[in-house]
């Protein structure tokens, strides 16, 4: 057996001493336990490394060259294009400035480059490090919120690149500069604001997302209201790193809990253990108290929406092919932000939003702002429904149901599609768009499924493009910690839709960064 160096061991202890562990001496016997448990490690790893497949290096330089060839293409693309790509420096984030990103060869050597560079970092970095990264990184996701609600981007829209001293960014808010200052450094550390001398922050394009475009006085005078006919990327944030946080902190006790970790029931779930509640996600956001949380809700979604590659939604459908009076019915539909694009588009086509009464109040408001004339002739309806009871709508030429089967459980999601199957015509379509995730590995069952063959990324890429696909692998803890959902693989969306007397007949993935809006096409079975 091969011996653990001595650089090793340093390192190991290096680490025991910044997590806040006592330096250990050779000679204490806690000291000599745990170099025996690390020495086991290290000759495990070793015997890894001295297998022939197992070079580092060679993966190393096989990474670097994807990133190399990747950032070829993209220049190569982004000339053709007569278009540049946008600078991390360049604000505001506008959805319309990512042309050039967002041309599909560069959006596919992008996420080759995302994928590749996070597998590198996770070989080149000490495996202590990463994991001890990987347990803190919430503290990313409660700096982003402190930031949004101290209000800090639009503090710091005017003040360009030469940034504010953290005391006039505290001051409107009363925050503690010092700590802000700490919370600031942590964000310019992971490239949201730069620091540009000691204290002295200032915005760039990603801070710039969760700006609203008001002013301080305006979003001041109005407490509750800085969404408020805004592009509110910052409400999805907050909804993140508020709802959807604290209730995480309880799903492993969720998860190893006799009862509750083997439920699927909505009122089972982390969210409800750690809000003390018994209520369903959504019925919960329907009580008083929590007005506030279930209107920025509402505007996560439509912001969610606007942040998208534009026009997203009508990709991977042919919605031309529908004539004037085709019905579409938004099941679950929120507002109705994502038939907003459709309905610009396609003027031939009708439109039924439906969802819970609290949300069709805030419909109401959105599209008598967005497109009036839609709403008063009667090409858009709001309604009143719950998707649990039987469906009033008839004729309809496509049920479309965009971020609702995440939200359940199977039996949950067999119930709501069955439903619209027993009102559903010969030529009905069922769109499901959502996350659609790949497995990890290597899968070949679904290839015979229109859409579901996908390329393979040229090794030593994960399959499924390792990191620059995470936010679906996020969202279906998200969902397991909010509702009991979950994101679902091709394999078992075609099983949800056989239990409920669909086909899936056809897969789109969409671009590879798509967040939530790949598309499962069923047909009536
Ligand atoms: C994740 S949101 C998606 C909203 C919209 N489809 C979108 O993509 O923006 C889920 C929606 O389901 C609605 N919902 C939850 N339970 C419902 C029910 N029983 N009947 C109708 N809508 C419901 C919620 O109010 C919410 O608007």
């Amino acid at each position: 057996m091969p011996m653990p160096s001595t650089a090793a061991r340093g390192s190991y202890t290096r680490t025991a001493f910044i997590i806040g562990t006592p330096p250990m001496t050779p000679s204490s016997p806690v000291s000599q336990h745990r170099t025996g448990i690390l020495d086991r490690l290290l000759h495990r790893t070793n015997r890894k490394q001295m297998d022939p497949s197992v070079d580092a290096l060679a993966e190393l330089k096989a990474l670097a060259g994807i990133i190399t060839t990747s950032i070829a293409t993209i220049e190569a693309s982004l000339k053709e294009n007569s278009l540049a790509y946008p600078s991390p420096r360049a604000v505001p984030f506008t959805p319309q400035s990512e042309s050039g990103r967002n041309i599909p060869e560069v959006q596919l050597a992008g996420s080759n480059i995302v994928a590749a560079a996070s597998q590198l970092i996770s070989i080149v970095r000490p495996p202590p490090l990463t994991l001890i990264a990987y347990a803190l990184q919430f503290h990313v996701s409660t700096a982003l919120r402190i930031a949004i609600i101290a209000h800090t981007a639009e503090i710091l829209r005017d003040a360009g690149a030469q940034g504010k001293h953290v005391q006039d960014i505290a001051r409107p808010t009363n925050i503690d500069p010092a700590k802000l200052a700490r919370v600031l450094r942590l964000l310019a550390t992971n490239h949201v604001f730069i620091e540009v001398s000691p204290d002295v922050f200032a915005t760039n394009r990603l801070s710039s997302i969760f700006d609203t475009g008001k002013s301080i006085e305006e979003i001041m005078a109005k407490p509750g209201k800085k969404y408020e006919g805004t592009i509110a990327f910052g409400a999805l944030l907050e909804h993140f790193s508020d709802d959807a946080l604290t209730s995480a902190t309880s799903l492993p006790d969720v998860i190893v809990d006799p009862r509750d970790g083997l439920s699927n029931e909505p009122t089972t779930t982390a969210f409800n253990r750690a809000f003390k509640n018994d209520l369903p996600f959504f019925e919960w956001f329907d009580l008083p108290a929590q007005a506030a949380r279930m209107a920025r809700f509402s505007i996560a979604m439509d912001g969610a929406t606007q942040m998208a590659v534009p026009d997203e939604i009508v990709q991977g459908f042919n919605w031309e092919s529908y004539p004037e009076g085709s019905l579409v019915v938004d099941v679950g539909g929120g507002v109705g932000s994502q038939c907003l694009p459709l309905a610009k588009k396609y003027p031939q086509l009708s439109f039924v939003i439906q969802d819970r009464a609290p949300v069709i109040q805030e419909a109401v408001k959105f599209w008598s702002d967005v497109l009036p004339g839609h709403y008063k002739n009667g090409k858009v309806s709001l309604e009143t429904h719950d998707f649990f009871t039987p469906q009033p709508v008839r004729k309809v030429s496509v049920f479309l149901l965009r971020m609702i089967m995440h939200d359940w459980s199977e039996e949950y999601c067999v119930k709501i599609l069955r439903i619209l199957r027993a009102v559903a015509d010969e030529s009905t379509k069922l769109l499901l768009v959502d996350n659609i995730v790949p497995y990890a590995c290597n899968e070949t069952q679904s290839k015979d499924i229109p859409g579901a063959e996908r390329p393979l990324p040229p090794p030593p890429l994960l399959p499924n493009l390792g990191h620059a696909g995470i936010i679906a692998y996020y969202t279906d803890l998200n969902m397991m910690t909010l509702f009991n959902g979950q994101e679902r693989t091709v394999l078992q969306l075609q099983a949800l839709m056989k239990k409920s007397g669909w086909k899936l007949v056809e897969v789109y993935y969409g671009n590879p960064f798509s967040v939530g809006q790949s598309k499962a096409i069923g047909v009536p079975a």
